[in-house]
């Protein structure tokens, strides 16, 4: 069975490896991600750029980390300007012939590609489980099904779009809309789901005849170059998909302020999303800005807590909290209070906390120790003005194995007493960390969890319908879960108000952003 070639070796193997790799270590590199470097006793695995359908070496390189153990185990592409000019010229020169193709034949290419990322699912799994912190559990049930179900959906989504025509028949005119591909795509995507984002990007951009150049999260880049040795498998041509790693102020604003690249579309914080649209704003950019949220639960008294608790303690922790979409701020009806916040509490004790690749665990871990460090600020914060951490941080002890000890876990943390203008509950704190105050009554609530700047996801427990589909109007958020969470619909717009984002992504909208509309009036 052909395999990606993931060749990060442990104990003994990585040993010999690395001895074999000391003794060629000052011969060029040729073949990417096989051929290692040397750090103290351990092979590296070493990614390259993927360029007009080829593995490009890079001058220099960024160091990854295991999040499970804080050690380097693999070094990155360091790209910048030079990178992005060799792939807009591949992504220019792809252009007409693949916008030419038909979206039957585009289609094709898609679900090629989609059944192969399948055909790796366990590997692409353990690779992001590695890279990202995430439990392998989630990876294998969640990120990689998601990435091949991007590529179907959107093969099996460009078949179907329609244009408008409308007739006035009193001037002899008739009037239609054509839709054209915008070029290259530039895209950009996080850290969290990095596969799942990049893919949900990807799909759409080049089911739609666009070429694209996507930059990863330097955090973990090692699933989309295992994507990329995919592609000519699938029949993707050279230059059509171009991946360029790297930072995020080096050769991501390389990509965002090239003048040859018409349309960004980014996932990621509200701060990196300003600063893309400055950087677009003179060439007047098509933008998707995709971002943070602080989303709220709500749970009325006739809310089914047998059903409300374990979705809640789901919906705050999943993945470390590491979802643009997890709850952050759980607002409980006062008659319920106690007994949710005891149910709630021990409830979030059983999420466990473990090595990513323990299947009985829940949580693994976070994806830096910067980041692991300013979640703990968070908490700590929380303290010094009073309020109650209920279990987690600083209150359960958290049991590692040695090798892990250095690993950036932390225990998923219920905050209390705490008020609603404390930074805990009004910015986005992306990590498992959940604040429960409770409400009197429905306006007051919704007033409140409108209170902040964000405006991304909510999530509405109760069982009067009447209700749900109040509170679910009046909230300030793209989204809204009713007695669920995170039950995608792919067809339907995804996207957050306020300082959540701009631009919706799903069948429709993401068609629409990855092409340009024309109006055309024939006189006959
Ligand atoms: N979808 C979401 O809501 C996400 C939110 N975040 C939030 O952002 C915080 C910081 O995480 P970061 O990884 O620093 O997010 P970020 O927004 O800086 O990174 C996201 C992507 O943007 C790129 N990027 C960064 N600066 C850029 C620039 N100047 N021009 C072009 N591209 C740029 C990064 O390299 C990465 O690929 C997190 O703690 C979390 O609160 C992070 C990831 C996803
Ligand atoms: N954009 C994010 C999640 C999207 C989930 C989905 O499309 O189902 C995020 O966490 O950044």
């Amino acid at each position: 069975m052909r395999t990606l070639g993931l060749e990060v070796r442990t104990g003994l193997t990585q040993g010999r490896e690395a001895c074999r790799e000391s003794q060629r270590e000052q011969l060029p590199r040729r073949k990417a991600g096989v051929v290692s470097t040397m750090a103290g006793t351990k092979a590296l695995l070493t990614l390259e750029n993927f360029i007009n359908g080829k593995f490009v070496p890079c001058n220099s390189y960024i160091d990854s980390y295991d999040p499970s153990t804080g050690d380097v185990y693999c070094r990155v592409p360091n790209s910048g300007e030079e990178e992005i000019e060799a792939a807009v010229e591949a992504a220019r020169a792809a252009f007409p012939g693949w916008s030419a193709r038909s979206p039957q034949e585009r289609s094709q290419v898609l679900h090629r590609l989609a059944d192969l990322l399948e055909q790796s699912l366990e590997e692409l799994a353990q690779a992001e489980s590695r890279d990202q912190g995430k439990t392998i559990t989630l990876a294998r049930t969640m990120d990689i099904p998601r990435s091949v179900q991007n590529f179907r959906f959107f093969a099996s989504s460009i078949l179907h779009h329609t244009s408008e025509c409308t007739q006035m028949d009193h001037v002899g005119c008739l009037h239609y809309t054509v839709r054209a591909p915008v070029g290259i795509a530039g895209l950009i995507s996080p850290w969290n789901l990095p596969l799942y984002l990049l893919t949900w990007k990807v799909a759409p951009a080049i089911a739609a005849g666009n070429t694209v150049i996507a930059k990863p999260s330097e955090l973990t880049s090692v699933t989309a170059w295992m994507m990329c040795k995919l592609l000519e498998r699938a029949g993707v041509p050279p230059g059509v998909v171009n991946i360029v790693f790297g930072t995020g102020p080096r050769v991501g604003e390389a990509l965002v302020s090239h003048p040859e690249v018409p349309l960004i579309s980014f996932t990621g914080s509200q701060p990196t999303a300003e600063r893309i649209t400055q950087l677009s704003a003179p060439h007047c950019k098509k933008l998707s800005l995709e971002l943070g949220g602080k989303n709220p639960a709500i749970i009325f008294e006739d809310a089914n807590l047998e059903e409300c608790i374990p979705t809640t303690v789901k919906s705050s922790f999943a993945n470390q909290g590491e979802i643009c979409l997890c709850t952050s701020r759980i607002f409980v009806q006062k008659s319920i209070y106690s007994e949710f916040l005891e149910k709630f509490v021990e409830a979030t004790r059983m999420w466990k906390v473990g090595i990513p690749s323990d299947p009985s665990a829940s949580m693994g871990a976070l994806i830096s120790k910067a980041h692991l460090e300013k979640v703990r600020s968070y908490i700590k914060k929380a303290r010094t003005e009073g309020a109650r951490i209920l279990c987690g941080e600083g209150v359960d002890t958290l049991s590692l194995p040695p090798r892990n000890q250095a690993g950036y876990f932390m225990l998923p943390t219920v905050i209390t007493d705490i008020k609603d203008d404390s930074c805990c509950m009004k910015e986005e704190i992306f990590g498992p960390v959940t604040c429960v105050v409770p409400f009197d009554s429905e306006e007051e609530v919704i007033q409140r969890a409108n209170s902040v700047k964000y405006g991304l996801a909510a999530t509405v427990w109760s069982s009067n319908v009447g209700r749900i589909h109040r509170v679910a109007k009046k909230l300030q958020t793209g989204l809204v879960w009713t007695n669920c969470w995170l039950i995608r619909e792919l067809n339907l717009p995804f996207g957050g108000m306020k300082s959540s984002g701009v631009g919706r992504e799903g069948a429709k909208d993401s068609y629409e952003f990855f092409t340009e509309i024309k109006t055309i009036t024939i006189k006959h």
